[in-house]
């Protein structure tokens, strides 16, 4: 059905899906006793009626199906899992490639799930539109991914977060064809949309979505701020959320952070900035990082209502040289994770978000938690994704590695910090649930709520041979 050259049993190619980025990925793939699950096959479907065959085989022979897109999740997502399954195959949905068609008059392009994030702002660029969705992962990280994880892009104060821009999903399910979304909005009954965004493989394929495009942006300006301090930058942020005057990216570092970047990026002339900034009264520097999209007239309006609103809130600005390395640099810090790997570090990222009443204990209480376990530590910390009602903490951990027992090491120090979170802020802002979340998922939705997520499932995968031990 899919041709024998598209189902894949040879080891390379196996252990290519066997895992997401995770540190513990990374870790685990390093070790010899290479500790993970492995599917026993990786099947590669053309078009979404391949996507609806394969899974209709899977149900009669009972073997466990993981979509795989991009492979980039950070928690377990694309683990091959086997649940009650005895066989289980990895999905992927690279061959669903294409752009299938651009509405220009009501700004919707439909992408099949398999196509990354530069080509899919390559083949939109053609049409002279763009998504806007650019998250750190962007290089590898593709449409069905993130339909199926409510991701949030580097840009999203401007262009929304991924679920922001669906209009409309095709799913292929064990019970069949399953397309949602037939106008902008819809009172008919709950938006069963965001059932299927978020639903991580558990509810269906995701094989199309349609989404929100908008016209690709003539001018890019991005620029540099710093705050005396995280409490004054935090301000500053809510202010401008508040304010409807946030720019397309708008990102905060704290003192620790600033202070690696500072360090690192050979760009900037640190000694004199840092005399610059001290002069001004701002000697342990939270840098803000601002970025606007569009045509050269709204970049100029917004920028300025931006400028005004920071300059009030005792931002000082450093200018477009610490906003360009950023832009350049923006993908930058994940490839540094081997060589850090290799030098003996401990290196993760974990994330969340809350309201603004609540944003700095939870930062508090996250990095107390991850000082408890760790001991001593680098815990850097930024705001990425703003909202009028709260922000994202994404959380950058540096420690030495416990050679003895490094994935302990890292799994004592993340349930510590999820423990921190639970009740004050959510499990995940934009990583989604997948394996490693999911002990926490019932704190923040009720048991209720994991009761409706598997009843769903089990109305559209009754023999549950989607991504098992996932989400619920
Ligand atoms: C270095 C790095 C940086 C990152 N930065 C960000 C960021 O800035 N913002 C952000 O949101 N995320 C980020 N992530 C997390 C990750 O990239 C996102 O979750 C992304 O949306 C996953 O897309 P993917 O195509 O790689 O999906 P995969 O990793 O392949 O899969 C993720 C989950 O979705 C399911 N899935 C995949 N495709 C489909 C499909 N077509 N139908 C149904 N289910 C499917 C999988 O089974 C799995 O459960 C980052 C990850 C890394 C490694």
């Amino acid at each position: 059905m899919v041709g024998a050259e598209n189902v894949l049993v040879d080891d390379p190619a196996r252990l290519a899906r066997a895992t997401g980025l995770s540190y513990l990925d990374l870790v685990r793939r390093r070790s010899p006793a290479a500790d993970f699950p492995v599917p026993d096959a990786v099947v590669l479907p053309a078009d979404p009626d391949e996507v609806q065959a394969v899974l209709e085989i899977c149900v009669q022979y009972d073997v466990g199906v993981v979509p795989f897109g991009g492979g980039t999740s950070v928690v377990g997502g694309v683990a091959a899992l086997r649940g009650e399954k005895t066989s289980v195959i990895a999905l992927d949905l690279v061959r669903l490639d294409a752009l299938v068609s651009v509405d220009a008059e009501s700004r919707i392009a439909v992408l099949q799930a398999g196509v990354r994030g530069p080509e899919a702002e390559r083949l939109l660029a053609g049409h002279g539109l763009t998504l806007g969705h650019v998250p750190q992962s962007f290089e590898r990280a593709t449409i069905g991914g993130f339909a199926a994880t409510r991701s949030a892009g580097q840009a999203s104060s401007g262009y929304g977060r991924f679920e922001d821009m669906v209009t409309g999903v095709r799913l292929a399910t064990p019970r069949g064809p399953w397309r949602l979304g037939v106008a902008p909005a819809s009172a008919a009954g709950p938006d069963l949309r965001q059932l299927a965004i978020g639903s991580e493989g558990t509810l269906g394929v995701i094989t199309e979505v349609a989404l929100r495009v908008r016209p690709a942006p003539a001018v890019r300006r991005y620029e540099g701020y710093a705050l005396p301090g995280w409490a004054a930058g935090a301000e500053a942020v809510r202010d401008l959320a508040q304010h409807h005057a946030l720019a397309d990216v708008t990102r905060l570092s704290d003192g620790d952070e600033t202070e690696v970047s500072l360090a690192l990026d050979a760009g900037l002339k640190t000694a004199a900035l840092r005399r610059y900034l001290a002069a001004r009264g701002v000697r342990r520097p939270c840098f803000l990082i601002v970025g606007w999209e569009g045509t050269a007239h709204d970049v100029a309006l917004r920028r300025r209502e931006t400028a005004r609103r920071l300059k009030a809130s005792g931002a000082v600005r450093v200018g477009k040289a610490l906003g360009e390395s950023w832009r350049h640099g923006r993908f930058a810090g994940p490839r540094q994770r081997d060589t850090l790997l290799d030098m003996g570090i401990c290196v993760e990222t974990l994330e969340t978000a809350a309201y603004w009443s609540d944003v700095d204990e939870l930062r508090d209480d996250v990095r107390a938690a991850l000082t408890a376990a760790l001991g001593p530590a680098i815990i850097m910390c930024h705001i990425s994704h703003a909202y009028e009602t709260g922000a994202s903490l994404y959380f950058t951990v540096l420690t030495a590695r416990d050679e003895a027992d490094p994935v302990g090491q890292w799994q004592r120090a993340k349930a510590a910090a999820c423990e921190a979170i639970a009740g004050l802020g959510t499990i995940s802002h934009h990583h989604a649930v997948g394996v490693d979340h999911a002990p926490y998922l019932s704190a923040e939705i009720g048991s209720l709520g994991v009761e409706v997520l598997r009843a769903a499932k089990s109305a559209v995968d009754p023999t549950g041979i989607l991504n098992p031990g996932k989400l619920v």
